[in-house]
């Protein structure tokens, strides 16, 4: 993904005022019924003030008639029900205005975070996953921050609400202008609009400063969840961390909140501008129309409805949270902008997966299980210069089972990656049954694949379900589901549950269990051997036997990897003892094969294979530990 993008990894938040405002009031229409209903409110809302205006002016007409005798009480009581049938009114529906906006405001939020995750879903490799920009780009975007601070349904909320202010200013306005005079109007409405953008330029300034510091609030996150959640809680207790992760946590974030506050304090140094504007609308409004009162050419009444008036165009200048939830909102809307752009561009330059996905080159060949070859193929890591895989060349053939050694860091798990389709290179070939693979194809290829990586997951479900969800079309075969549990040896546990297969794998909910992580390794063993038995032709299996005992590794070639017959195998581990019966041993690296053969050719050749072979034997020898040690130190 294009990091070219200025500080901050963002583009400039205003693109047009007016775009922009279009925007958010096309995002505001969520729900149809919901918009309406806000917008009859903000109707209502936004005639309050004038029509305050004009109610209180009554009211000071009536009361000022019966205290000179010439008005009845009946004078007084209609405005005075009047302006408090206005305040009532005004008080419930601002209430259920309120109420509105933020199930408004969650509609929106709750559609722009389903954009975000298709958007995450929408390319064929995964290394936009693993891209910085596209992480704070969707925490932009979809608001999963701390205290929600950016939301795109608060922005769009507030920017109808912030029309109908308008509206109601203009209101306003109109009845100045033909209480008492259209010059004040104008004036007024020119000050606080003036004042109103002032008050927006900051708060795009303060927007601004957050974004670029979006980073460092996900790290200052990241510390938050090792001080309080389950999986880093272990080594947290254990080691005594707790003080040390709150210390850095609260390091981070006092960094963070320096950046925003810093920003927050050069805009308070310049309200000074805003209070003299301020002044001057105040002074304006109550001087001219009292000195005309004054000299008795405006009536008490006109007056008082000049003043409540004035009160009502002064709501445009208001300095609430509302213009930084726009603006800071905007900010989600563009960056989900960015991703969409820069998603799309993912997808065309390759090739859509919709669009092609199941194209020619993922297509099985009648019934035989993959043939791969790579040519060439180089792979770096998204913002790496680094070529983990470089000009690699590999044949595996239909069928075979093949073996991937290698020290710890050469690139074997990246290229299963890149053979199961979900990295693409960065350069050279990868060939699926003599056809390129390309983007388009390998969302088709995936379809084929059967992966238990060395970090499988743990799915807080069933014991039926963690095997089944390799092919969840087939959930409901029993058999082949208590078939796989046998080859991988998790039978066992089901036989012991009374629950049996339904048990429950998660110690947190109520009536689970955990496993031990062997016996969890072994659930995903099953999970890849149910998907090899419903029609998966390639089955990759990166350090398989990491956390069985020794007679389950034994057992595993047998009852595993033996027993595949539909389907290619590719196999890495540390443990020879898990490679040396396959058909054939690849050693890589710096990127490279630099050896392959069978176990006996490779011992034979006596290259790097044999000698790592042999420090491993010799542990098991009596006399093995000296010559192990002296081979390592070679
Ligand atoms: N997501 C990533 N981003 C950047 N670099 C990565 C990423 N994953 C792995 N690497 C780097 O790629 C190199 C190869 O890693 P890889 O996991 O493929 O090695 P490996 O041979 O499987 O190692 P091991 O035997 O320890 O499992 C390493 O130098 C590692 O630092």
């Amino acid at each position: 993904m294009s990091t070219d993008r200025g500080a901050g990894g963002t583009t400039p938040l205003t693109k047009s005022l007016l775009t922009d405002r279009l925007d958010l009031l096309r995002l505001s229409a969520a729900d149809r019924r919901v918009s309406g209903l806000l917008v009859l409110v903000h109707l209502w809302a936004a005639a309050v003030p004038a029509l305050t205006a004009v109610a209180t002016g009554w009211l000071v007409a009536g009361l000022t008639g019966a205290a000179t005798g010439r008005q009845t009480v009946s004078a007084v009581a209609w405005p005075l029900i009047a302006v408090s049938a206005l305040l009532v009114a005004d008080e419930i529906l601002t209430s259920l205005g309120r109420t509105l906006e933020q199930y408004n405001a969650g509609l929106i939020d709750a559609r722009i975070r389903r954009r975000v995750r298709r958007l995450a879903m929408a390319p064929s490799s995964m290394a936009h996953l693993e891209d910085p920009v596209f992480a704070d780009e969707a925490a932009r975007a979809s608001d999963v921050g701390e205290g929600r601070v950016r939301s795109p349904g608060t922005a769009a909320v507030g920017q109808l609400r912030l029309c109908f202010r308008f509206l109601g200013a203009l209101g306003s306005a109109a009845v100045i202008a033909v209480s008492f005079s259209p010059w004040l109007a104008v004036v007024l409405l020119v000050v606080c609009a003036v004042n109103r953008a002032l008050i927006r330029r900051w708060w795009v300034h303060l927007a601004e400063v957050r974004d670029e510091r979006e980073s460092m609030r996900r790290r200052a996150e990241y510390w938050s969840d090792v001080a309080s959640t389950g999986p880093a809680a272990k080594e947290v207790r254990l080691f005594g961390l707790h003080e040390w992760v709150v210390r850095r946590r609260t390091h981070e974030l006092l960094a963070w909140a320096e950046t925003i506050w810093s920003a927050r304090r050069e805009i308070l140094r310049q309200q000074g501008w805003i209070a003299l504007l301020a002044a001057i609308a105040a002074g304006s409004a109550l001087l001219l129309p009292g000195l005309a009162a004054a000299r008795g050419d405006l009536s008490a009444s006109a007056l008082m409805t000049v003043i409540v008036a004035a009160w009502g165009v002064f709501q445009i200048a208001s300095m609430g949270r509302e213009a930084f939830d726009i603006e800071y909102g905007l900010g989600a809307v563009r960056a989900l902008e960015r991703l969409n752009t820069t998603q799309h561009g993912i997808a065309t330059s390759a090739g859509t997966d919709v669009q092609q996905a199941g194209e020619p080159s993922a297509t099985p060949e009648e019934g035989a299980p993959a043939t791969l070859r790579t040519e060439g193929l180089v792979f770096a890591y998204p913002g790496s210069q680094h070529r983990v895989i470089d000009g690699l060349d590999l044949t595996v053939r239909s069928g075979e089972v093949l073996a991937l050694v290698g020290h710890n860091g050469v690139g074997k798990t990246t290229l299963i990656k890149l053979l199961s389709g979900l990295y693409l290179p960065t350069a050279g070939r990868l060939l699926v049954d003599g056809r390129p693979l390309d983007a388009a194809g390998a969302s088709a290829w995936r379809k084929r694949v059967a992966v238990v990586f060395q970090d499988f997951n743990r799915y807080p479900l069933s014991l039926a379900d963690n095997i089944a969800l390799s092919a969840p079309e087939h959930r409901h075969d029993k058999e082949g589901i208590r078939a796989a549990a046998r080859r991988a040896g998790v039978d066992v546990l089901a036989d012991r549950s009374p629950d049996g297969y339904d048990t429950l794998l998660s110690a947190d909910r109520t009536g689970g269990t955990d496993l031990s992580g062997g016996q969890w390794q072994r659930v995903a063993i099953a999970r890849a051997v149910f998907a090899v038995e419903h029609g998966r032709d390639l089955l990759v299996l990166d350090e398989p036997t990491a956390h069985l005992d020794v007679h389950a590794e034994a057992r595993f070639y047998r009852q595993v990897v033996a027993e595949v017959t539909g389907a290619t195998v590719v196999l890495i581990s540390h443990r020879l003892s898990t490679v040396r019966q396959a058909d054939r041993i690849v050693l890589l690296e710096a990127g490279q094969v630099t050896e392959q053969g069978t176990h006996r050719e490779l011992l034979d050749d006596g290259g790097e294979y044999a000698r790592l072979f042999r420090i491993q034997a010799a542990r098991f020898t009596d006399t093995g530990p000296r010559t192990g040690e002296k081979e390592a130190a070679r």
